[in-house]
């Protein structure tokens, strides 16, 4: 966009330079002793031959020279035979049309002129500018092999992710025992999350673990510039790389370049750059040891071609840290750090709910800054709490990390409610974690997992599900009051609709409504709107609601009990759940 600013510049250096030349030309044209006389003043003065010069003109007033000098400007009759007349009368006409027909050529040839030069300029400045971009970015540097020290012991919390990447080092270790095995080996993994949450750190362990060079670009260093240098970037950075052989490549803000196509929006300029980095993806040789490893906030606007197997296979959510993890993060940024004997990092961890990874190393660097300030001994106490305000004020979203305390004992009894229904009515199922840490997918978390090899879902483990769906609900109303219930809900109110729905009009799960597939018989149009199985469909809504509230009521204490953990712990994992429900349950049951 730098060469717009310079046209414009330009333009208004030449309409400038117009103006003022057109304004010269005027001033030395008007003689400051021209008299001005009327046409009739001016006629008698032709026919007394008391006028020796017109100068002819296109316009409103014409020129001319009185026989003694003078000047003198008049009326233009703008008759046909003006110049005849003039003429007759021995007058000399000079056609100032002419003349300025002259300038006019002269001074379009100059603008002209002036314009290809410029142009000329600009496209030797702008070809000069690609060359030096092209350049820039096709002297990606790598950060040599062996240079990365980052290790996965500086990567706290994220165990899941952790986990996944700690396979991919292996692999760039050894690619021939993969190769072997005729394994393919994931070319390109997505980290996604909100920012500061350790993605960029993931990769780096990665190299580092693995001891191969490290390649980091942005997905923003692949746009905005001239058409078709995103995609030869693209190349350039792939053919850098594989001269290195074994490399991590980190492309950062994936989504600046991979952004769903609607159609309407379509880029073509992106849509050449994506299209190169997925044939460059797809290009190399699967046990080359090349991984490529990319980084988004939302995993939700990534372009579905970016995520087919063979290029970005791998999704791993990199989410906040919990209590725990943020006790590790605070930990690991403190080692150099000379805190005071007094500061407690496991209470730290428990006054930074909803901080990032960044943010708290943030905290901890502002707290150094402030007692390295006062030459005091060691970082306080007092250090802490300061940086705490200067963190907080900094981040734009601190309305996240300022979320009320009501708020999240909300969240914690609705998710207390989805994990405790689940463990009553189908413990068979298992609850893989419980969070209130808000993730990319909503503002609590709780996710369950259901023997995934099955071919039928029961009618009975539907209506377990829309049991469960409900419990977070039906949690918050016991609790608060229905007056106070929230919002919170409103995924889970989508989701039982849906079983129910499917129940009544596709399964003949519902005897008043029948062994029919309403679909079919209303021929594709809206089957919602039948009065009966809307009706049948709030029927069993309803007596679900009732069954599983009854249900919650019955084990109330126990409901609390895993509010309160889920509080201090913030994430609980199903062996958390057991210790507290088996015993109660089998008790109950
Ligand atoms: N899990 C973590 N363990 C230790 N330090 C962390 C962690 N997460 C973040 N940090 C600290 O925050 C810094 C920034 O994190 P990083 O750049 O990896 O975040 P990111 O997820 O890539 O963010 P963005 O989405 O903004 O690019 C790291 O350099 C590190 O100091
Ligand atoms: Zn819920």
């Amino acid at each position: 966009m730098k060469i717009n600013k310079k046209l414009i510049i330009a333009l208004l250096l030449i309409v400038t330079a117009g103006a003022i030349g057109f304004g010269l030309y005027f001033q030395t044209n008007t003689n400051s002793d021209v008299k001005e006389v009327s046409y009739n003043e001016f006629l008698a003065a032709v026919q007394g031959g008391q006028v020796s010069t017109v100068y002819l003109v296109d316009e409103a007033k014409i020129k001319g020279e009185f026989s003694n000098g003078t000047a003198f400007i008049t009326d233009n009759p703008r008759t046909e035979n003006f110049k005849e007349i003039l003429l007759k009368n021995h007058i000399k006409v000079e056609e100032h049309k002419a003349n300025s027909a002259i300038m006019n050529v002269l001074s379009t040839f100059g603008v002209i002129l002036l314009i290809s030069a410029l142009g000329v300029y600009l496209t030797k400045q702008s070809s000069k500018q690609t060359s030096r971009e092209f350049s820039r970015m096709s002297n990606f540097e790598a950060i040599p092999q062996g240079e990365i020290k980052i290790t996965f012991s500086q990567v706290a919390g994220n165990e899941e992710a952790k986990e996944s990447i700690l396979d991919l080092v292996d692999f760039l270790r050894n690619p021939e025992k993969y190769g072997k095995y005729g394994a393919r080996i994931p070319r390109g993994v997505i980290l996604y999350g909100p920012p500061g949450t350790g993605k960029t750190l993931l990769a780096k362990a990665l190299a580092g673990e693995a001891g191969v060079p490290f390649y980091a670009v942005s997905g923003s260093d692949f746009i905005q510039i001239y058409a078709g240098l995103g995609a030869g970037r693209i190349r350039s950075l792939f053919k850098k790389a594989r001269e290195k052989g074994k490399c991590v490549i980190f492309i950062d803000e994936i989504d600046a370049l991979g952004k769903k196509r609607d159609g309407l929006n379509g880029n073509d300029e992106s849509d050449r750059t994506l299209n190169a980095l997925l044939t460059e993806m797809s290009g190399f040789n699967e046990n080359e040891g090349i991984i490529v490893i990319a980084a988004t906030n939302r995993l939700d606007t990534l372009d579905d071609a970016l995520l087919r197997p063979g290029r970005f296979d791998r999704q791993i959510e990199v989410g906040l840290p919990d209590v725990k993890a943020r006790h590790q993060i605070l930990k690991v940024h403190s080692q150099q750090k000379p805190l005071a004997q007094s500061i407690d990092l496991g209470k730290l961890a428990h006054q930074t709910v909803y901080f990032s990874g960044a943010e708290l190393e943030s905290l901890l660097n502002e707290a150094a800054i402030l007692a390295a300030k006062q030459n005091a001994q060691h970082i306080d106490i007092h250090h802490i709490d300061k940086a705490f305000y200067t963190v907080i004020a900094g981040e734009e979203k601190k309305d996240r990390s300022m979320i009320s305390n009501k708020d999240r004992e909300i969240t914690a009894y609705h998710e207390a409610g989805h994990a405790l229904m689940t463990k009553l009515i189908a413990p068979e199922n298992k609850v893989t974690k419980v969070t209130i840490i808000p993730s990319t997918k909503g503002a609590g978390g709780f996710s369950m997992n259901i023997p995934p090899d099955r071919m039928y879902r029961s009618k009975k483990e539907m209506i377990q599900n829309i049991q469960i769906a409900l419990a977070g609900r039906i949690a918050e109303e016991i609790i608060y009051g229905e007056e106070n219930i929230t919002t919170g809900a409103s995924n889970d109110i989508e989701k039982a609709t849906e079983i129910i729905a499917s129940m009544v009009k596709h399964f003949g799960m519902n005897k008043k409504a029948g062994m029919i597939n309403y679909d079919v018989l209303y021929g594709g149009r809206n089957a919602g709107a039948d009065t009966e199985v809307v009706s049948e469909c709030r029927r069993i809504m309803e007596e679900l609601y009732m069954e599983t509230k009854q249900l919650l009521q019955v084990h109330m204490e126990l409901l609390v009990k895993i509010t309160e953990l889920l509080l201090d712990k913030e994430t609980l994992n199903e062996e958390d759940l057991n210790v507290l429900i088996v015993d109660e349950v089998k008790a109950a049951v």
